[in-house]
């Protein structure tokens, strides 16, 4: 029989109606008993990690989720973090660097619907996630409504319908129905031993230009971050007319802050040397994050920040292929 450990954040799914709104409160042992009795081929132990509207999340709590799962991770065969949607994406993509080598599932999941609402989706969700945790696979999934995403390529796409995530740039691994149909292989490292790499440096912005993105901006952030993500136009285009932003970029990367480009773009990535546009900032330094979701390229750098402050480094480190989070 599988041993499988049930670790609660908080979230929607564990959230009860209140004075003020719907707030979280259920541990892992009561989301536990609205799940209906069956005769199960499993065993699922609970413990807490926190109890937080997925929106508090931190980066330092990341480092406590992972810990949890390492701590624990000869005693189990599996596990399922249950967690707040809005912020699920950024959660899975940071165990997906934390935990190394996983020869174990990691399955996060959570609920658009509190579990102990009529309606929910949060008991076919939990048990989902809990016979995904039973596979012979490693690495970090998301499952929400059927469907297993690998856990940096989540993203929360809808705020109410049952199908909140989607697997962006990259297919989706399997389907849960009767049965687990498989999509897409997954390479599991039983070789090794998992490693817990928690290094982490949260002094990480994320900036979505507009037309009118005002250059002195870049000042301030400069004293207050050491990692910048620019969500660029399209394949990666800057503004370099009227308000141009390309000597202030230059300006943060001589000053040795690390700015990684991205696109506004959800799908395809983006590719720097298409246009002019994207071709006048400093090429050697600049962090090309071609097809990586924001919710992967954020832990990401706090992560590669966290080992060291070497631009050279950074960038080696962002544009190495890690947990599948970007196309090769
Ligand atoms: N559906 C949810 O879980 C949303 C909730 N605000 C959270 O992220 O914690």
């Amino acid at each position: 029989m599988k041993k499988i450990l049930l670790l609660s954040t908080g979230g929607t799914i564990a959230s009860v109606p209140g004075e003020n709104g719907l707030a979280p409160k259920m541990s892992a042992d009561e989301l536990l008993h609205y799940l209906p009795e069956q005769n199960r081929s499993y065993q699922v132990e609970t413990k807490i990690i926190m109890t937080i509207d997925s929106t508090n999340m931190q980066p330092e709590y990341w480092v406590t989720i992972a810990k949890a799962v390492y701590e624990h991770y000869d005693q189990y065969d599996g596990f399922v973090i249950t967690h707040g949607t809005d912020t699920m994406a950024y959660t899975s993509a940071a165990l997906s660097y934390m935990l190394q080598n996983l020869g174990k599932p990691v399955v996060i999941t959570g609920s658009q619907v509190p579990i102990m609402y009529k309606r929910t989706d949060a008991k076919k969700n939990i048990i989902d996630a809990i016979r995904f945790a039973c596979e012979p696979v490693g690495g970090v999934y998301v499952v929400f409504d059927g469907r297993v995403i690998i856990g940096t390529r989540a993203v929360k796409m809808r705020t109410k319908s049952y199908d909140a995530f989607e697997s962006i740039n990259h297919p989706y691994i399997a389907y849960i129905e009767e049965s687990i149909t498989y999509h897409h292989p997954v390479r599991t490292v039983r070789s090794k031993e998992p490693r817990l790499d928690c290094s982490l440096c949260p002094d990480v912005f994320l900036l979505k230009l507009l037309p009118g993105t005002k250059p002195e901006l870049f000042d301030y952030l400069k004293g207050l971050y050491k990692g910048i993500v620019i969500e660029t136009f399209g394949s990666g285009g800057l503004p370099f007319q009227e308000r141009n932003l390309i000597p202030k970029i230059n300006e943060l990367i001589d000053a040795g802050i690390a700015v990684a480009l991205t696109t506004q773009c959800l799908e395809e990535g983006g590719d720097l040397g298409l246009y002019e546009v994207g071709r006048k900032v400093n090429q050697d330094l600049i962090i090309n994050s071609r097809d990586m979701n924001t919710e992967a390229i954020v832990p990401k750098f706090m992560w590669a920040l966290g080992k060291t402050t070497d631009l050279t480094e950074v960038k080696k480190i962002m544009e190495t292929v890690i947990a599948g989070d970007t196309t090769p």
